[in-house]
């Protein structure tokens, strides 16, 4: 899906809204443990229930790679699922990737091509060659973590250099010089709201996916005063406070509910705004 799909969907749903399924055997409905496949099985239960609100979805890879072989199968699954009956949402396979060239070739054929995912996140620190064998995939979206949500960001990514260059906003700006820097999309996490008037003036266009709502606790509203423009340019995600909402037999419609209150927020400040 391009960029320019995604902002129409963005329009049409009044939802910026990703669901993270980051989904955790422990703490699904026991109800599902008799199946098949139980992952997969939460996770149509969940797109089903909350697409209506959603413009994307995130798996997040390490939830099914911690079960080997079975939860690739899941994934691929769920991946398939998307591809076929929501065409029209967008997907990250949130993997932060990055390795030396030839090996990021090979993850980027793994999401992009046998996967079939949108998108993927990609971890910058090991510098352009690393990066550059995502964004050759010219109709796919990389994903660079430049600000991350979690008290950790503060170790690196805000250390200043001696000429006065902060990490993150060194990524970026480097980042922008790249091949196809067009198809780069940005991380800064919703716990980091009060950086994002600076992140917009290094980047008014890209597009920024912003995890940390709910159950990290950042705020959506701080996140769309800094952080929105023209195009939206914002798709944030909250993964355990909406497929989390309830671990009994109603699980997708309170996901659903979940789904749908952040959907009219965002459906609220996009009229505020004049950007629908
Ligand atoms: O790349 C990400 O998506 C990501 C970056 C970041 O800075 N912080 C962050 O929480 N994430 C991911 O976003 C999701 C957040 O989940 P919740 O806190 O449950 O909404 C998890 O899958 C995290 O791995």
């Amino acid at each position: 899906m391009t960029i320019n799909t995604l902002i129409h969907q963005i329009k049409r749903k009044k939802s910026f809204l990703c669901v993270g399924l980051d989904t955790d055997l422990a703490k699904i409905p026991a109800v599902l443990l008799d199946k098949e496949d139980p992952i997969f099985e939460f996770n149509k239960a969940i797109i089903d229930a909350t697409h209506r609100f959603a413009v994307a979805y995130k798996p997040n890879i390490a939830f099914y790679e911690a079960h080997g072989i079975k939860g690739w199968e899941s994934l691929k699954k769920t991946i398939a699922y998307l591809n076929r009956t929501y065409p029209e949402v967008f997907t990250i396979a949130d993997a932060k990737r990055g390795d030396i060239g030839n090996t990021s070739t090979m993850y980027a054929k793994a999401f992009f091509e046998d996967l079939d995912f949108d998108s993927v996140t990609v971890a910058p620190y090991m510098g352009k060659d690393s990066v550059e064998p995502f964004l050759a995939f010219e109709d796919k979206v990389t994903i660079l973590l430049a600000l991350t949500s979690n008290p950790g960001a503060f170790d690196f990514q805000m250390q200043q250099s001696k000429e006065g260059d902060i990490l993150y906003q060194k990524v970026i700006k480097e980042s922008l010089q790249w091949n196809n820097s067009e198809n780069l999309m940005y991380v800064v996490g919703a716990t980091k709201a009060e950086f994002l008037g600076e992140i917009r003036k290094l980047i008014p266009n890209n597009f920024l996916l912003v995890p940390g709502v709910g159950a990290q606790g950042g705020s959506l509203e701080e996140v769309c005063k800094y952080g929105l423009n023209d195009a939206v340019g914002l798709l944030v995600n909250s993964s355990r406070g909406i497929i989390y909402a309830s671990k009994e037999q109603d699980f997708a419609d309170a996901a659903a509910q979940q789904a749908e209150a952040l959907q009219k927020q965002m459906e609220s400040i996009l009229i505020q705004e004049k950007l629908v």
